[in-house]
């Protein structure tokens, strides 16, 4: 018998985010799955828990009859373990600190670029081809972290965030509105943080503006509720969403792998025309881009109302920071 010649997908940390996104590719059936992350000493006891994640996962595909290859790999701190990275088409970053409450996602910076810059450096040498999602926190310094140490063309390293912002905008829409979220049009772009910028301009249902459906103090609270929709998630569980975090990542991946040439604001670099257009430079910063089989295949250049370009060039302002930080530290 031979190979299956599906897709890979590697994911890289299989906590709370990483063993979603392993169990929804599965569900799917859109790729193999290879996931690594490390083992867990308990006493003199050691535990396998990827190992374990991976059959799990293998042996409900088989309850709900999906075809998929899932496998686990423990790695070390130190980066070892990695060589089964070797063929992804797609690498999910996953592994680090998730926030605790009362932290920011700018407090993981420095426990989490460590984590990154290994991982990264595992990738440039196992899966050079392959196109790296990153997910961690702080998402937009570290992709741009990832960006730089892996060395690969800026269309093959993304972060995710504005999908799963912009899945909860709709969300609170929707939960408004009453309508389907089939029917709700927006964006929630700029940096995954408090300064993230939810992008009312372009923002519809089934085609009527929003400023027309909903009252201005109303709307209101509903982007604030955006803005802080991770946070409120991190309060009510002490730790941090995955089910719509792992749906994202999904959503990203589904339209590489099929080539859907699909709009999704993704965290990215940004260079030439689009760096001008949206006024950045030595960023990486969430845009709608047109995800296809190469990876970013296209920066959408949306235009902003004047409100919305102070909202950015906060949101801008606060990515350069974490930024300038791991540059000071000499991290990257
Ligand atoms: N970009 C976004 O929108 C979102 C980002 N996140 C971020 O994703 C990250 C993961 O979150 P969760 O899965 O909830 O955390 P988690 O703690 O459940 O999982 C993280 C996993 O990373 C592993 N890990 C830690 N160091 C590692 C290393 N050196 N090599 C390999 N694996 C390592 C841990 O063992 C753990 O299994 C966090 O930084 C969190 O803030 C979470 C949700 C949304
Ligand atoms: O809130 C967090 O720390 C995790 C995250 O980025 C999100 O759920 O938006």
């Amino acid at each position: 018998m031979g190979e299956y010649k599906r897709p890979v997908v590697s994911v890289v940390g299989a906590g709370n985010v990483g063993e979603h996104v392993a169990n929804l590719i599965a569900i799917k059936e859109i790729a193999n799955v290879r996931m690594f992350d490390l083992a867990r000493k308990e006493g003199d006891k050691v535990y396998e828990v990827v190992k374990g994640k991976a059959l799990d996962i293998k042996q409900m595909a088989a309850a709900i009859d999906c075809d998929v290859e899932v496998e686990g790999f423990t790695v070390t701190p130190e980066g070892e373990g990695y060589e089964s990275l070797e063929g992804s088409d797609i690498v999910v970053v996953t592994a680090g600190f998730p926030r605790r409450p009362g932290m920011s996602r700018d407090d993981l910076l420095s426990k989490n670029v460590g984590i990154i810059r290994t991982i990264s450096e595992r990738i440039a040498k196992y899966a050079p081809e392959s196109i790296v999602i990153v997910v961690s926190n702080p998402v937009d310094v570290l992709t741009y972290a990832a960006y730089r140490i892996t060395g690969f063309p800026k269309e093959r390293v993304m972060g995710m965030a504005g999908v799963l912002d912009t899945a909860r905008f709709k969300a609170f829409l929707s939960m408004e509105l009453k309508v389907s979220v089939k029917n709700i049009n927006a964006y929630v772009l700029g940096s995954h943080g408090d300064d993230m910028v939810p992008l009312l301009s372009v923002s519809n249902v089934g085609g009527e503006p929003l400023t027309k459906l909903i009252s201005e103090e109303r709307l209101k609270e509903i982007v604030e509720r955006t803005k802080f929709g991770g946070g409120e998630i991190v309060s009510l569980m002490g730790t941090s969403a995955y089910h719509a975090p792992g749906a994202s990542v999904v959503e990203m991946v589904d339209a590489i792998l099929r080539d859907k040439k699909e709009i999704l604001p993704c965290s990215v670099f940004l260079e030439g025309e689009a760096a001008e257009h949206y006024h950045v430079e030595d960023v990486c910063i969430g845009i709608p881009v047109k995800l296809g089989a190469h990876g970013v295949e296209e920066v959408i250049k949306l235009d902003f109302t004047e409100e919305e370009k102070k909202l950015w060039e906060s949101s801008v302002r606060s990515v350069k920071s974490g930024i300038e930080r791991i540059k000071e530290l000499g991290l990257i």
